[in-house]
C-alpha cells in the first residue's frame, strides 16, 4: 500500500476507541449491508437458470421455483437494507457525540496558553463539521467501502466461474480503476485537507465579526471585514472547486469502465454463443453481474474522497486532542492549613512565553494575609501575566508562588481555585441566568450565597430589577448589560465561593466616572477581610489598596503605600502621571 494509504489508515485507526463501543452493531450494520449485496448479485445467477433452462428448453416446470427464488432473493435485499438504515444511525451518532464530548473535555483541561496560539473557528470546526464528516463516514463511508470492495472481488469471481474470457475482458477494465484511485487518493487529500482548513479560517472571520460587531460598526470597519470575508469565501470555494474537478475526471472514468466493460464482455460473448462455446444464459449474466457491479464501482471514488476526508477531519481532531494538558493536579497533592489565612509570595518568579524573553525576571513579592495590593507598570509590563500565576492559568518557568508557604504547583486545582477567587479584565458572561453566570465562581452554592455575593459587589439591586430577577438569561457576552454591570456581576463571580484570596486585572478597565464609582464601591466591600492582588491602571483603583507593587523590567521595583511612593519614587509618578495628572496634584498639594 501506498505511503498515503498507510497514513490515512494510521490515521483512521485513532477512531477505533471511540467506534469499539459501537462495534457490536456497526457488525450488524456490516451484515445486514453484505447481505444485502449478496441477494443482489446472486439474481443474475437465476437469471442465467431461467434463460439456460426453461427458455432455452421451452419447458417451465422449474420457472416457478426460480422465480420464487427470485423474488425472495428480491424481497431480503430490500429487508437487509432497511435492518442496515434502522441501525446505523444510533451506533454513528454515539460515535459522533463521544467524540465531540471528548474534544469539549479537552479544551476545557488545556492551558490558556494553549486557546492564546489557537484561533476559535478553527476549534469551532473541529468540534462541527470535521465530526460530522467522522459520522457520515462512520454511517456510510466505511461500511461501503468494504462491502463495495468485497462485492466486487465476489462479483469479479462470479463473472471467472461462468466464463473466463468475459472475466479477462472485465478485469481488463478492473486494472485502470487501482491505478487510478491510487494516483486520485494522493491528490485528494492534500486539498481535502486545505478546504477544512480554510473552512476553519472562515469561522473564525465570521465569529470575531459577530463577537467584535461593536467595534465594527463603531469603526465602521464592517465593508472591510466583509472584503477580508468574501476573500476566504473566494479561496474556499476554488479549493471545492479543485475537489469537484478531481471528482469529477475520476467519476468520469469511473462510469466510462463499466461501460467498456459491458459493450467487450458483449463483442467476446457474442462470438463465443456464435461459435457455440457459450450459452446466452451465461453472456446476459455476466452482463448483469457486470451492471450490478456498476454502484459498487462507481461509488468507490467518492467512498475514497470520504475516506480520505475523513482521514483529514480525525487528523485536524487528533492535533486538538493530542496537545498536551500541561496544567495538571499533581499526583499527591499537599493540603493547605485548615484556617486558611491567604498569604501570598512570589519568590524569585520567572516566566516566559517560550519564545525566550523573560516577560518576568525575578519577580519577589509579599502579599500579606489581609492585604490589598496594586500593581502597577507600563503597559506590556507583565501585570496580567503575574496574576494569572496564582490560580495557575500559567505556570511559572522559574521560581514558584506560594500560598500559605505552599506553592500553587502542590495543591490540587480544584482546591486552588476554590481558595483564589478571579475576575478577569473583560467581564465575560455566559448565555445562561444571572445566578448560573455568579455561581460559575462556585457551582455547589445556593441562591443564597449567589445572593449574598451580588450583595457585595453591589450588583444586587439592577440584577432585582431585572425582567425575571435572577432567573433572567443575560445575552451572550452580557452585552444586555452596561460595562458597570457587567463587571460588578464578575465580582460577584469571583468572591461567591469567599475565597481567601482575590486576583482582580484590572476591575476597572473601561468603565464611565458614574459606573466606576459604582464598581469601586463594590470593589471595597469585596476586597475587605480577603489577600487581594490588583491590576491597576487607574489612580482610584490604587486608591483602594493597602501597598501598591510597581512591576518593572520583569520585577517589582518598588513597593510601599501610595502616598509613599508618590512622595519618594519619580517613576511612579511618571507612570501614575500617564494615569491621571490631576489627582496626582492634588496629593502632593496635600
Ligand atoms: N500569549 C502570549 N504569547 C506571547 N507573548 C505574550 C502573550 N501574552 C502576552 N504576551 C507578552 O507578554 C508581555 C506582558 O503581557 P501582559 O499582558 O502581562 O502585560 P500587562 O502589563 O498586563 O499589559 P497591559 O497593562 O497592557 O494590560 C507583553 O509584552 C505581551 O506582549
Amino acid at each position: 500500500m501506498s505511503e498515503q494509504g498507510n497514513s490515512t489508515l494510521r490515521t483512521l485507526r485513532r477512531l477505533w476507541p471511540y467506534v469499539r463501543p459501537a462495534r457490536a452493531r456497526l457488525a450488524v450494520v456490516f451484515a445486514a449491508t453484505m447481505g444485502a449485496m449478496l441477494c443482489g448479485i446472486t439474481i443474475p445467477l437465476v437469471v442465467q437458470r431461467i434463460i439456460d433452462g426453461p427458455i432455452t428448453n421451452h419447458a417451465t416446470d422449474q420457472l416457478p421455483l426460480l422465480i420464487a427464488g427470485m423474488t425472495a432473493l428480491g424481497i431480503g435485499e430490500a429487508m437487509l437494507f432497511y435492518v442496515r438504515r434502522r441501525v446505523v444511525a444510533r451506533p454513528a451518532a454515539e460515535v459522533e457525540a463521544r467524540m465531540r464530548g471528548d474534544l469539549y473535555g479537552h479544551l476545557q483541561r488545556l492551558p490558556v496558553s494553549f486557546h492564546d496560539r489557537w484561533q476559535s473557528g478553527q476549534l469551532l470546526s473541529r468540534a462541527t463539521n470535521d465530526l460530522v464528516t467522522v459520522r457520515r463516514w462512520v454511517a456510510f463511508g466505511v461500511v461501503f467501502i468494504v462491502v463495495n470492495t468485497l462485492v466486487v472481488l465476489i462479483g469479479m469471481s462470479i463473472i471467472a466461474t461462468l466464463s473466463f474470457h468475459l472475466f479477462l475482458v472485465a478485469l481488463c477494465c478492473a486494472a485502470p480503476l487501482m491505478v487510478i484511485s491510487y494516483l486520485f487518493e494522493a491528490k485528494f487529500k492534500v486539498v481535502a485537507r486545505r478546504a477544512q482548513d480554510q473552512a476553519g479560517d472562515l469561522t473564525t472571520t465570521v465569529e470575531e465579526s459577530v463577537l467584535g460587531i461593536r467595534v465594527l460598526k463603531a469603526f465602521g470597519r464592517g465593508p472591510e471585514l466583509a472584503k477580508k470575508f468574501a476573500a476566504q469565501a473566494r479561496e474556499l470555494r476554488s479549493t471545492e472547486l479543485a475537489k469537484v474537478r478531481i471528482l469529477a475526471a475520476l467519476w468520469a472514468v469511473l462510469i466510462a469502465l463499466p461501460e467498456v466493460s459491458i459493450a467487450g464482455q458483449l463483442a467476446v460473448g457474442t462470438i463465443g454463443i456464435a461459435n457455440g462455446t457459450m450459452t446466452i444464459g451465461t453472456l446476459v449474466a455476466s452482463v448483469t453481474v457486470t451492471a450490478y457491479l456498476r454502484w459498487p464501482v462507481d461509488s468507490i471514488g467518492w467512498l475514497l474522497a470520504e475516506t480520505n476526508q475523513t482521514a483529514s477531519a480525525v487528523e485536524r481532531y487528533v492535533e486538538v486532542i493530542d496537545a498536551p494538558v500541561t496544567i495538571t493536579s499533581p499526583a499527591e497533592p499537599k493540603s493547605l492549613p485548615e484556617q486558611v489565612t491567604g498569604h501570598v509570595r512570589f519568590e524569585d518568579v520567572h516566566f516566559s512565553f517560550g519564545d525566550g524573553k523573560d516577560v518576568l525576571a525575578g519577580v519577589d513579592l509579599d502579599v500579606r494575609p489581609g492585604e490589598t495590593v496594586a500593581l502597577v507598570g507600563a503597559t506590556g509590563s507583565g501585570k496580567t501575566t503575574l496574576t494569572a500565576l496564582v490560580p495557575r492559568l500559567a505556570d511559572v518557568t522559574g521560581g514558584r508562588v506560594t500560598i500559605d508557604g505552599v506553592d500553587v504547583r502542590d495543591l490540587d486545582l480544584a482546591e486552588l481555585r476554590r481558595v483564589v477567587g478571579t475576575a478577569f479584565e473583560e467581564p465575560v458572561l455566559f448565555s445562561a441566568s444571572v445566578t448560573e453566570n455568579v455561581a460559575l465562581g462556585a457551582p455547589d452554592v445556593g441562591e443564597d450565597r449567589v445572593r449574598e455575593a451580588l450583595r457585595v459587589a453591589k450588583a444586587e439591586e439592577f440584577t432585582e430589577a431585572l425582567p425575571w430577577g435572577l432567573d433572567t438569561r443575560i445575552g451572550e457576552q452580557g452585552m444586555s448589560l452596561s460595562g458597570g454591570q457587567r463587571q460588578r456581576l464578575a465580582l460577584a463571580r469571583a468572591v461567591v465561593g469567599r475565597p481567601s484570596v482575590l486576583v482582580l486585572d484590572d476591575p476597572l478597565s473601561a468603565l464611565d466616572v458614574h459606573t466606576e464609582a459604582e464598581v469601586e464601591a463594590a470593589l471595597r466591600r469585596v476586597l475587605h477581610g480577603v489577600t487581594a492582588l490588583v491590576v491597576a491602571h487607574r489612580p482610584s483603583t490604587v486608591q483602594l489598596a493597602d501597598r501598591v507593587a510597581m512591576l518593572v523590567d520583569g520585577r517589582i521595583a518598588a513597593v510601599g503605600t501610595h502616598r509613599h511612593l508618590l512622595h519618594t519614587n519619580d517613576e511612579y509618578r511618571r507612570l501614575l502621571s500617564t494615569m491621571d495628572e490631576e489627582l496626582i496634584e492634588e496629593e502632593v498639594a496635600s
